[in-house]
């Protein structure tokens, strides 16, 4: 059987980093066949054994955590504090999975007059997990450890950028324990998803672009027995604001702004895609201020001394389409404060960050992932909030302002699911809900809530014999 070869490189050099067969519908189908009857025997499996698998899951990405937040920046491009981020937000992703499936979905006894009520979770079966590949590691592992210590049985298939980072979790799996065929690794690109989502599987955990995710939510529209939850990206605002006149430190705010929009080179779902501003002189001096820490930012590969504050983006298709994205805003009118300037010297994938002002302009409401930050200016704060809400996506905001009254209004009317004040817009916690509202997604956040997706409640009524029936119907009955 012929197989289609897969490949993946390392984004600062071009360099082959994994390369192997993409899995053909026949190998899919046999994963999923085999998940499926290793799934009885898991969502059996008594819960201290499920979390003893993952207690050890964790010791294995302790053991490795090195190897992997090399692996994770030398095939994502990110620098290695990144990559090493990224481990420690896996390892501590178990903890906090273990305590949410505690919180929200354990075993409940209530006392009754007739026994008890009892609430229990059960797992829905099969479970396909599709990755993004700006974090291969951690945002695939939020929905996997989630779905594994609920009982489902899981198939994973990486982002075809990032095949390595996929297959070193799996090992890690393996070597915890979990038994086999419980997950299943399957690689590949569209095709292979596309044969995955077609298959009898029970649920689809998908982490990615928000065009992926409308395209599923038509393909699940007559299937609405699988359960679909959709992390998808966002077009996120951050507003500044000085409401009491000198209360901000402009350096203060340039790197928080900075901090939100191009920290992963702006591959990241949260980060800030428009900074709304007063017009006017305090607004002025942000847009000074965070156009020379631009200037000043470190780029450079992973591993590369001194310390890069970012990397390359993650193949040169991925510059040429932000390239393109910048140069249609432009044509629209927009006044480049600073272009998306590729680096001379290095491969095309590397790209110092863009700031463009796009006030009063109409530009598309699109997610831009890379380093690029939309300026808009205002004349007041209802209008700062307007515009904040003025897209179709709703995953994250943030308010920069020392003044509490402006703040309870942001949080009350922006329309997102993450909602930040005096901090960026990027680096959500594991221990808090994480999803978006419109096209970022389906209500289903992820985080400390996944554990809601990956199983459903069973109430029972539960009596020890069938008394007290027969007196309910007394004086009711014809002789
Ligand atoms: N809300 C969230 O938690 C997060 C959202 N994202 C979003 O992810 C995107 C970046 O990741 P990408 O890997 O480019 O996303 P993507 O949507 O291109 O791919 C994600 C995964 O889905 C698969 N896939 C894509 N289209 C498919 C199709 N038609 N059929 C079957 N499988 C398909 C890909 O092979 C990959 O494994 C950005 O839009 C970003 O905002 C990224 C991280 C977090
Ligand atoms: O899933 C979690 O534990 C929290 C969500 C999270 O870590 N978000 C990160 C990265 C997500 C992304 O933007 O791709 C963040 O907000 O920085």
């Amino acid at each position: 059987m012929m197989h289609a070869m897969l490949q993946s490189f390392d984004p600062a050099t071009g360099e082959v980093v994994w390369e192997g067969p993409a899995a053909m519908p026949e190998a899919v189908a046999r994963a999923v066949d085999t998940a499926r009857l290793s799934h009885a025997a898991w969502a059996s499996t008594p819960l201290a054994q499920r979390l003893a698998v993952a207690r050890a899951y964790r010791g294995e990405l302790e053991k490795r955590s090195d190897d992997l937040a090399r692996l994770i920046s030398r095939e994502t491009g990110k620098p290695l504090w990144e990559g090493r981020g990224e481990v420690a937000s896996m390892i501590g992703k178990v903890d906090l999975s273990i305590a949410a499936q505690a919180d929200r979905a354990s075993e409940k006894h209530t006392a009754t007059t007739f026994g008890e009520a009892v609430l229990r979770h059960h797992p829905h079966g099969v479970m396909a997990v599709l990755g993004p590949y700006n974090f291969p590691g951690h945002l695939p592992n939020g929905h996997i450890v989630p779905a594994l210590l609920a009982g489902n049985a899981v198939l994973f298939k990486p982002s075809e950028l990032t095949p390595a980072v996929g297959e070193a979790m799996a090992q890690a799996s393996s070597d915890a324990g979990l038994p086999e065929g419980v997950l299943s690794l399957v690689q590949g690109g569209k095709e292979t998803g596309a044969a995955l989502v077609a298959a009898d599987i029970d649920g689809l955990l998908f982490t990615g672009s928000a065009t992926a995710g409308a395209h599923f939510r038509r393909i699940f529209a007559d299937r609405p027995k699988v359960i679909l939850a959709l992390e998808l990206g966002g077009n996120n605002p951050l507003v500044v604001w000085d409401g009491a006149e000198g209360a901000l430190d402009v350096e203060e705010v340039a790197a928080l702004v900075v901090q939100s929009a191009y920290v992963t080179s702006g591959q990241r779902c949260s980060c800030a895609r428009r900074l709304i501003l007063p017009r006017g002189r305090f607004g002025n001096a942000v847009i000074e201020a965070v156009a020379m820490l631009r200037d000043r930012l470190r780029l450079g590969a992973w591993d590369e001394e001194p310390t890069p504050y970012m990397g390359p983006l993650i193949s040169p298709e991925a510059a040429a389409r932000a390239q393109q994205q910048v140069g249609q805003i432009v044509a629209l009118g927009a006044k480049p404060i600073r272009l998306l300037e590729p680096l001379a010297d290095r491969r095309a994938t590397f790209v110092a960050p863009a700031l463009l002002d796009v006030t009063g302009l109409t530009v598309p409401d699109e997610e831009i992932f890379a380093p690029v930050l939309q300026v808009t200016r205002v004349a007041d704060f209802d209008s700062a909030i307007a515009a904040a809400n003025a897209t179709r996506f709703g995953l994250a905001a943030g308010l920069v302002s020392a003044d509490l009254a402006l703040w309870q209004r942001f949080v009350v009317e922006s329309r997102a699911g993450v909602v930040n004040r005096n901090r960026p817009t990027t680096g959500a916690s594991g221990a808090m809900p994480f999803g978006g509202l419109g096209d970022s997604g389906n209500h289903r956040p992820s985080a400390f809530y996944a554990a809601d997706y990956c199983a459903y409640p069973v109430a029972s009524f539960e009596a020890a014999l069938p008394t007290g029936n027969r007196d309910s119907l007394a004086g009711m009955l014809t002789a």
